[in-house]
C-alpha cells in the first residue's frame, strides 16, 4: 500500500513537530525550509517525538515514513495529500506561500495552516482556489498533544473539512472543527486571556512567574487537563448545579478581578523582569532538559488517562484498537494456519512510566506486558469478554520470568507465545519478549480454566477447547523452549 504524503512548509517549533506526527502515523514526510538548520532542528524535535510518543500506544505504532528535505516549495507539495503550512505568524508571508503552493500541488489537497490567529477568510484572501485552504491549529508539541483547530469558511465545502479531520484523526489527533472562525479561534482566545492576566500579575509585582506558575500545576491545571472548565464548575455548583454555579458566582465577573481587555505595556523593564524571574526559575535546565521534562510528563498524564478510559486517554484507546485491527496481528485462532508456530501476543513500545531509577524497564512491567500476551491469547481462543460473562476464564496459578536483557525508553517489544500445554482445565504458555531479535526477556505461567459462576478449576468450555488443542498439538512439534520448567538455581 502507497504512504500517504505530507508536503511540510516550515520546519521550525511546529513544523518539526508536525513531521514527527506524520511521520510517526506512517506518512512520507517532505519539507520546504529556507533555514539551513532546519533539518538538525527537525532532527532534534524527531528524536524527543520518538523516545516519547510511542509511549502513548499500548500497540506497535505503523513502521515511521520516510523524511526528505526539498530545494523549492514545488518539489515539497508536488504529489502530497496534505500541505500543512508552519511558516512565522506573518499574513503577507503566509499569503506568498500559498500562491506558490497552489501552483503546484494537487488540487484535491488539503492545505492546512497552523496559524494561532489568523482567520481562515484571511488565509484565503486572493487564492487561486480558497476552498482548498483550511486552519489547522496544533499545540505544542505536536507529537504529543492530541488538539488541532480546524477552521473553515463558506468557501470551504463540507467534504473537504470532512475529510481534513479524517486524516488528521488517521494520525492520532482530536480535530476540533470551529464552526465560526475568529481571530485565534477557540483555544488561543483562552490561553491569550489567562497570558494576559499573568503579565498583569507580575507587573504589579503580586506574584513571581514561578508563582503563578505553582498556582496552575497544583491546581486548576490538573483539573482542566482532565475536565475543562465547564464541567469543572458544575461539578463546583454542588447538587444545585450549573445554574446554581452562575447565580453564585456570576456577579464576580462585575468586581474588579480581572484586567482582562487591556494588556499591561509590553515596556522592557516588563520583558527584563519576567525573562529575569524565568531564568531564575528554571535557568539551571537547558531547552532540551525541559522539553523531556514536558514529554514524559505529558505521556505518564495521558496515560494515566488510558488507564480510566477518559478524554485524551479515551482518544488514545480508540487509536490503539483501530491500529490493532489493522496491524497484520492474528485476532482469532481461525486466522492461524494449519501448523501455528509461536504466536505474536503483543506489539508495543517502552512508555516512560514502565522505567525505574535504574533507567530501563522495571521488573513489575516485564510481568503487565506478559499478562497482557496472556490477555490477547486468551482472546485469540476465543476466551473473549463474551466467554467470561457467560462462561469461564483463566486463573494464574505460578509465574516465572527471567530477565535476560534491558529493555529501554521507545524500544519496541513483540512477545511470541508458545503454548506448552493445553487439555482439560490446564493451561501452559511460554512467552518470549524480543527487541528485533534480541530475547530479552521469558515468561513461563500455568493457568487454570476457572468457572466463573463457582470460581471453581472446571474444564475448558466447548467454544475454547478445540482451538485450545489445535494450537498445542501444533506446538508440542516446536523444540521445547532452552529455560522451560526452570527454578531459581541455589546460590553458589
Ligand atoms: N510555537 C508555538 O507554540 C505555536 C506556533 N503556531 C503557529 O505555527 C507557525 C510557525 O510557528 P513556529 O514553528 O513557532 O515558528 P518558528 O520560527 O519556530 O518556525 C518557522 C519556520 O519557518 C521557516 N520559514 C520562514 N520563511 C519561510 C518560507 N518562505 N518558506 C518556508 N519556510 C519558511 C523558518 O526558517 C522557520 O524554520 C505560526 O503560524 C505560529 O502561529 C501554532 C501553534 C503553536
Ligand atoms: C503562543 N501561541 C499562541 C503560538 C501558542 C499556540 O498557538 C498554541 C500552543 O501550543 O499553546
Amino acid at each position: 500500500m502507497s504512504r500517504k504524503i505530507a508536503g511540510l512548509i516550515g520546519g521550525g517549533v511546529i513544523g518539526g513537530g508536525w513531521a514527527a506526527r506524520f511521520l510517526q502515523a506512517g506518512w512520507d514526510v517532505r519539507v520546504f525550509d529556507p533555514d539551513p538548520q532546519a533539518e538538525r532542528k527537525i532532527g532534534e524535535v524527531l528524536e524527543n517525538a520518538r523516545r516519547s510518543a510511542p509511549g502513548l500506544s499500548d500497540v506497535a505504532l505503523p513502521e515511521e515514513g520516510t523524511l526528505s528535505f526539498h530545494a523549492t516549495i514545488a518539489e515539497a507539495v508536488a504529489g502530497a495529500d496534505w500541505i500543512q503550512e508552519s511558516v512565522p505568524e506573518r499574513l503577507d508571508l503566509k499569503l506568498k506561500v500559498y500562491a506558490e503552493v497552489q501552483a503546484a500541488c494537487d488540487a484535491g489537497a488539503v492545505i492546512g495552516s497552523s496559524t494561532s490567529g489568523f482567520k481562515p477568510s484571511e488565509l484565503q484572501d486572493g487564492a487561486a482556489r480558497p476552498g482548498q485552504i483550511v486552519v489547522a491549529h496544533p499545540f505544542n508539541p505536536v507529537y504529543l498533544l492530541p488538539l488541532v483547530e480546524v477552521v473553515g469558511t463558506e468557501a470551504n465545502d463540507g467534504e473537504l473539512i470532512a475529510r481534513a479531520q479524517e486524516m488528521l484523526r488517521g494520525t492520532g489527533m482530536y480535530p476540533l472543527h470551529v464552526r465560526k472562525e475568529i481571530d485565534a479561534h477557540i483555544a488561543d482566545r483562552l490561553l491569550e486571556a489567562v497570558w494576559r492576566e499573568c503579565l498583569w500579575l507580575v507587573t504589579d509585582g503580586i506574584a513571581t512567574s514561578e508563582e503563578i506558575d505553582d498556582a496552575i500545576r497544583f491546581g486548576f491545571g490538573l483539573r482542566w487537563a482532565q475536565m475543562g472548565i465547564f464541567d469543572t464548575y458544575r461539578i463546583a455548583g454542588g447538587e444545585a448545579g450549573m445554574k446554581y454555579f452562575m447565580e453564585q458566582f456570576g456577579p464576580a465577573l462585575k468586581w474588579p478581578w480581572t484586567k482582562l481587555m487591556d494588556v499591561p505595556e509590553f515596556t522592557e523593564e516588563l520583558v527584563e523582569l519576567i525573562a529575569g524571574q524565568s531564568d531564575a526559575q528554571s535557568g539551571h535546565m537547558s531547552i532540551r532538559e525541559m522539553e523531556q521534562i514536558r514529554d514524559d510528563n505529558l505521556v505518564a498524564m495521558i496515560r494515566a488517562l488510558k488507564d480510566r478510559n477518559w478524554g485524551a486517554g479515551k482518544l488514545m484507546n480508540e487509536r490503539d484498537a483501530a491500529i490493532m485491527a489493522s496491524d497484520g496481528t492474528v485476532r482469532h485462532a481461525e486466522q492461524l494456519g494449519d501448523a501455528p508456530g509461536p504466536i505474536v501476543t503483543g506489539r508495543r513500545a517502552v512508555p516512560v512510566d514502565w522505567l525505574d531509577y535504574n533507567g530501563h524497564m522495571t521488573e513489575a512491567r516485564y510481568l503487565h506486558a506478559f499478562a497482557d500476551a496472556t490477555t490477547r491469547l486468551m482472546e485469540i481462543v476465543g476466551c473473549d469478554q463474551d466467554y467470561i460473562a457467560q462462561k469461564g476464564s483463566f486463573f494464574t496459578a505460578e509465574t516465572h520470568i527471567r530477565h535476560l536483557g534491558e529493555a529501554l525508553l521507545g524500544q519496541r517489544i513483540e512477545i511470541r507465545t508458545q503454548v506448552l500445554l493445553g487439555e482439560g482445565k490446564k493451561l501452559h504458555l511460554w512467552h518470549e519478549m524480543f527487541e528485533g531479535e534480541r530475547l530479552l526477556a521469558t515468561g513461563e505461567h500455568f493457568l487454570v480454566h476457572v468457572d466463573m459462576a463457582t470460581r471453581k478449576p472446571a474444564p475448558f468450555g466447548e467454544q475454547i477447547a478445540g482451538h485450545i488443542a489445535r494450537i498445542a498439538a501444533s506446538h508440542a512439534g516446536l523444540l521445547r523452549p532452552e529455560g522451560a520448567g526452570r527454578a531459581i538455581g541455589a546460590p553458589r
